[in-house]
């Protein structure tokens, strides 16, 4: 066990809602790291936007990706526009709001509405049960948020047409009831104004995985019901200490801890939930963490837990940052508290907007710590162009190596032996080739993430048969999250994708393919990319939703 020196920052001389507490097993370089950004004038940088912070190399997508820092000040006037939009939307009847969106367009919107207690319905799935579910619960009474940054995401536009005809089909005006949020001049502005949407654009200057406080975050979260002043309220408040050049900088802190670590060779971030009202922080985090710093070989996995007891917090293997966020103060230098086996720990206590704010400058400080730009995403086409290959009929349609009752097992190449013709053979085959030192398992389930939640129980279970850090996604949800990270971080994955066959297919109106088509397409697409990086990649299909059982049994 490491030995860790702990310390903590806070807000209270500055009247910012805010305490951070960190552990480190390296005071020195951890005091070095800190010292050399506040030298560097790396915060007040930022805050200037300042597109020089990460190298020559990073300076074209740093100067169009740094509006995010005054986010709490320009995006005021949306609150009241906002607002009353929401009125006008109750007057009429409609009570329940569905956002179709992926990754940066949609986890920001389902944490804040999940804090403050209000119904959002996160519509960020191709599979054809979850989308036939949705378009089937209370349609009279129902408002659509369509939320693309690009207005290019197939998914998105896969969700907007299939709301379109069934609004339609019903006799209701799609133009009544489907809101639209963009960057200005994308092909979806154009789109929904020609169809008559109501429209609002988005600040072009800002990444996805940045836009929580921009109109992304911020209409599908009022038109819900959410206090979003209140959240743009929380960010301003810690905005000075954000900004300042100091050693007690939270920022600095926190991304010179990740940054330090990681160059230390930790790779993972733990992240539990310590007793927040925020429980989806840790889904919103995992896609800043692992788009922003997972490529070029390099980056922090994030690993979101359950609960502080989960196995990877506890115990965890030496190559993770444990973090937690929320009030309940977990760790400490007793030995009754949680001891993290790296000697880094952190905990995060703030309110909502702030602790977005916290840790969109900390992932850029760890960036500029760990050398890499924080704000593109260079990997993450490549698992969108192999599957529109597969549905232009183009890839290499995949071949099963053999089938056990209701599950039909497919691997990539070279991993496999001959001999293991059994799922659970499989399945061990594929865990064995997992690096002790930095290998993780992912589990990737391309299936009803409400019908289907039990599976996420896999996770624990992997990670106590496995002793590595295990991380469970949703596809295509986790496409646009850790998907980046698993191609263009280190190659130390192995992973497990779960398909099935849906109860009934849909069709994406006026597309060449149905909605199971695509996501099967998308999760053969991804698997042949990461086959291609020559990570081992096993794929089980099961006939129905009651087959999962099989599998849960096979990873037990
Ligand atoms: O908002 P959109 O343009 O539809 O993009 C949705 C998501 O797409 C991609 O996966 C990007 O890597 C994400 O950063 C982004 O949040």
């Amino acid at each position: 066990m490491t030995e860790t020196a702990w310390n903590t920052v806070s807000g209270s001389d500055t009247g910012a809602a805010f305490e951070l507490f960190f552990g480190y097993p390296d005071e020195a370089s951890f005091a070095a790291t800190v010292q050399a950004l506040v030298a560097d004038g790396v915060a007040s940088g930022i805050a200037r936007k300042d597109k020089t912070l990460w190298g020559p190399a990073a300076e074209d997508e740093s100067g169009k990706r740094l509006s995010w820092v005054s986010l709490s000040e320009t995006s005021r006037p949306l609150v009241a526009e906002i607002a009353a939009l929401q009125v006008e939307l109750r007057d009429a009847g409609l009570s329940r709001v569905v956002l179709c969106g992926m990754g940066g367009s949609s986890l920001a919107p389902e944490v804040i509405c999940g804090a403050a207690g209000v119904e959002l319905d996160v519509l960020d799935s191709s599979d054809p049960d979850f989308v036939r579910t949705a378009l089937e619960d209370r349609l009279g009474e129902t408002v659509v948020v369509v939320s693309s940054k690009s207005g290019g995401t197939v998914e998105t536009d896969s969700q907007r047409r299939a709301y379109e005809k069934a609004f339609t089909d019903a006799g209701i005006d799609p133009a009544q009831r489907i809101v639209v949020v963009t960057d200005p001049g994308s092909p979806l502005e154009k789109s929904a104004r020609e169809a008559g949407y109501r429209v609002f654009l988005a600040d072009p200057e800002v990444g996805g995985r940045y836009s929580a406080l921009t109109a992304f975050g911020l209409v599908p979260s009022g038109l819900a019901g959410a206090d979003i002043g209140r959240l743009l309220d929380e960010a301003e408040a810690i905005r000075p200490a954000l900004e300042a050049d100091s050693v007690d900088n939270p920022g600095l802190r926190l991304g010179g801890l990740l940054g330090v670590a990681n160059l230390a060779g930790v790779d993972k971030l733990v992240l539990a939930n310590a007793g927040a009202t925020y429980a989806g922080f840790g889904d919103w985090a995992e896609q800043l963490i692992a788009e922003s710093t997972g490529k070029d070989g390099k980056g922090i996995l994030p690993v979101v837990v359950d609960a502080l007891d989960s196995p990877n917090f506890v115990p965890s293997t030496g190559d993770e940052v444990l973090a937690t966020f929320g009030p309940d103060f977990v760790f400490g230098p007793d030995a009754e508290q949680v001891r993290p086996t790296s000697g880094y720990g952190v905990h995060v206590d703030a309110p909502l907007g702030a602790q977005m704010l916290l840790w969109e400058y900390a992932t850029a400080v760890a960036g500029r710590v760990i050398g890499i730009s924080p704000f593109d995403q260079p990997d993450v086409e490549s698992a969108k162009a192999a599957a529109r290959e597969m549905l232009d009929g183009g890839g290499e349609t995949p071949t099963p190596l053999f089938v056990q009752g209701p599950v039909t097992v497919y691997a990539s190449p070279g991993w496999l032996p001959p001999e293991a013709r059994t799922v659970s053979a499989a399945v061990a085959a594929l865990l064995s080739e997992l690096d002790q030192e930095h290998g993780y398992v992912s589990v990737q389930a391309y299936l009803d993430r409400h019908r289907d939640a039990a599976l996420t129980g896999v996770r624990d279970t992997l990670a106590v048969r496995t002793g590595r850090p295990v991380t469970f996604g949703w596809g295509p949800r986790f496409l646009h999250s850790t998907g980046q990270y698993h191609k263009g971080g280190p190659a130390t994955g192995v992973y497990l994708q779960v398909t099935g066959d849906p109860q009934a297919d849909l069709a994406v109106p006026d597309r060449p393919f149905t909605f199971h088509e695509f996501l099967t397409a998308q999760a053969v697409g991804d698997g042949s990319v990461l086959a291609s990086h020559g990570r081992p990649v096993l794929r089980l299909h099961v006939s129905g939703p009651g087959d999962l059982d099989v599998v849960r049994e096979a990873l037990s």
